[in-house]
Formats: C-alpha cells, sequence, structure tokens
C-alpha cells in the first residue's frame, strides 16, 4: 500500500458538525427546524438502508425528517403528486427522492415534480444547469461531496485529465459538469467506450460511478493517479479494486469511509442552506 487515503469520514463529521451549529441557530432565533423530507418506492432494502442512514445522521444534526413511503406499484402521477404535496409543504425545506425507482416510473418526471428550491440532493434539471454552468446552485450529492473531498486534500484539478467512468444523471454526469467547472480536461467513459483500460491509463483523476465491484484494476490506472470510488456495491464493495490500485495511486478513497458520508454530509449541509434561504426570504418580505 502506497497511497494515502482520502477519507471522507471526519471531514464530514466536521460539515455535519458545522450544519448542525446552523440548524440550532434557526431553531433558536426563528423558531424553524430545517427538515428533510425522504421519498422511498417499494421495497428494496438497499434503498430503505440508505435512507435510514440520512434520516439518522439529520436526527444527529437537528434536522427533522419527513418520512415518505410508497408501495412498489405506485404510477408516475402519485408520485408526482405525494412530491408537489411536499415541494408546496412551507414545514419542509428539502425533498431527496431515493433513486432507483421502479420501472414504470418515469423517473425525471418525478425529480422535476421536486421545487428547485428544495432540491437538496441536485437531482433537477435547474440544478443539473447551474452545475454544468459553473453557477452557485444545489449539487448533486455524491458529485458535491467529491468536490469536497479533492479540495480538503488540496488535489489540483486546473488542467487535469480527470476519467470519469459512469454517466448516469445524479452521478457520473454532473461530476463531469463540476470538474469541467474546475478547469479539468474531462473524458466520460460508460460502457460503449472502447479501449478502457488505456484511457484510463491518461487519468490523473478517475472517477469510479459504474456500479460494478471491483471493476477498476490496478493496472489501469497511471501511477500516482487520484482515485475516487464513488461505487457502493452490495456489501460495502467499491467499484474499484482497492487493493491493487491502492499500490499504485498517490491518493485512494476508502470503501466504506471515503465518498459515502460526504453525500450524507452534503445533503444535510444544502438542506440546511435551503431552510436559511426560506427563513430569510420570509424575514425580508415581512
Ligand atoms: N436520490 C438519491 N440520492 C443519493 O445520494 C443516493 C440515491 N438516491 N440512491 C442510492 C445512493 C447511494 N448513496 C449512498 C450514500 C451514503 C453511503 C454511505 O455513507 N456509505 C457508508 C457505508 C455504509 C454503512 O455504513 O452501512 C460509507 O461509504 O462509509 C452509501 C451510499 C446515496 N445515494
Amino acid at each position: 500500500m502506497s497511497a494515502e487515503l482520502m477519507i471522507g469520514t471526519d471531514l464530514a463529521a466536521d460539515m455535519v458538525a458545522k450544519a448542525a451549529e446552523r440548524a440550532r441557530v434557526l431553531q433558536e432565533q426563528y423558531g424553524v427546524q430545517p427538515c428533510l423530507a425522504t421519498v422511498l418506492v417499494g421495497d428494496d432494502p438497499a434503498s430503505a438502508t440508505y435512507v435510514r442512514m440520512k434520516q439518522n445522521r439529520s436526527k444527529k444534526a437537528g434536522i427533522a425528517s419527513l418520512s415518505v413511503v410508497l408501495p412498489a406499484e405506485t404510477t408516475t402521477a402519485e408520485l408526482v403528486a405525494e412530491i408537489t404535496k411536499l415541494s408546496d409543504d412551507p414545514a419542509v425545506h428539502g425533498i431527496l427522492l431515493q433513486h432507483p425507482v421502479p420501472p414504470q416510473i418515469d423517473e425525471r418526471a418525478a425529480f422535476e415534480a421536486i421545487d428547485p428550491a428544495k432540491d437538496v440532493d441536485g437531482v433537477t434539471m435547474r440544478s443539473f444547469a447551474a452545475m454544468a454552468f459553473g453557477d452557485p446552485g444545489f449539487r448533486s450529492a455524491t458529485p458535491g461531496g467529491i468536490m469536497r473531498l479533492l479540495a480538503a486534500y488540496d488535489v489540483p484539478l486546473e488542467g487535469a485529465h480527470a476519467v470519469v467512468i459512469g454517466r448516469s444523471p445524479i452521478l457520473g454526469k454532473p461530476a463531469g459538469m463540476l470538474l469541467l467547472a474546475s478547469n479539468a480536461t474531462v473524458t466520460y467513459a460508460h460502457s460503449r467506450t472502447r479501449d478502457l483500460p488505456e484511457l484510463v491509463r491518461t487519468a490523473d483523476v478517475v472517477i469510479a460511478a459504474v456500479g460494478k465491484a471491483n471493476f477498476v484494476r490496478g493496472d489501469w490506472l497511471k501511477p500516482g493517479a487520484v482515485v475516487v470510488d464513488a461505487g457502493y456495491n452490495e456489501g460495502n464493495v467499491g467499484d474499484v479494486h482497492f487493493a491493487e490500485a491502492s499500490e499504485v495511486a498517490r491518493l485512494i478513497t476508502p470503501v466504506p469511509g471515503g465518498v459515502g458520508p460526504m453525500t450524507i454530509a452534503l445533503l444535510l449541509e444544502q438542506t440546511v442552506d435551503a431552510a436559511e434561504t426560506a427563513v430569510h426570504s420570509l424575514t425580508t418580505l415581512a
């Protein structure tokens, strides 16, 4: 093992502590408790576990959670109606629709029912555009968490070649946009990419977001590369073959303890951002 670990746990704890302090101030000065609504469709046990983790960590930070659980047979119209209710509820500051949803549901339509002011998970087209333009706004939780981790470890991005493996709408694609906004030279790789190992060997920064356990091998990496493993496969296994990669990389995220806690920390931070904005827009109006 020669690589240094990019540990998310401590940084995330720091971010959550700061969010908790801001939540306390909102409560004390305005009597408002930030509230994150989570929406889970169906009974996938892994998804239920992630949602529970988000709720538990919210609670520790003084953020209320409102849990909506819908049956697996829910239609797009029913889900959109539920999310619209949350969008219209002034007590709710942030909304998270857990991905994936069952196949009969149009996930994009459901995401777009989230009020952009409450899109603390950064999944709407409005938030995507802000990331693509490098404008302020909510970041998709995992990509935003990755950027904070890279910044904390002083990873140089300007002019660096970043290869993002995966192009999903709330992970790979926005991650590439944020890297581009930081002046990296970004290549998106995906299931149709030819000669993937060779391409990855040209990367200074690798973002693995494919959802295949131990997919990225040590001999795919340029010595000294920075490796971010955004995979969350069964049994807490990442997308990167950690034992091999950590012999070649300069910096690497562990799984668990890397990107995962940063994702949740950013979600909570952005929930408090949303609550502050809501409170301040009310006090300005008054
Ligand atoms: N709309 C939406 N937004 C998401 O952000 C989202 C989603 N859907 N669907 C599922 C994935 C998965 N995800 C994780 C978050 C934290 C950990 C995490 O903290 N994992 C711990 C280990 C898990 C444990 O301690 O049990 C770690 O890496 O240290 C993992 C996975 C967010 N996701």
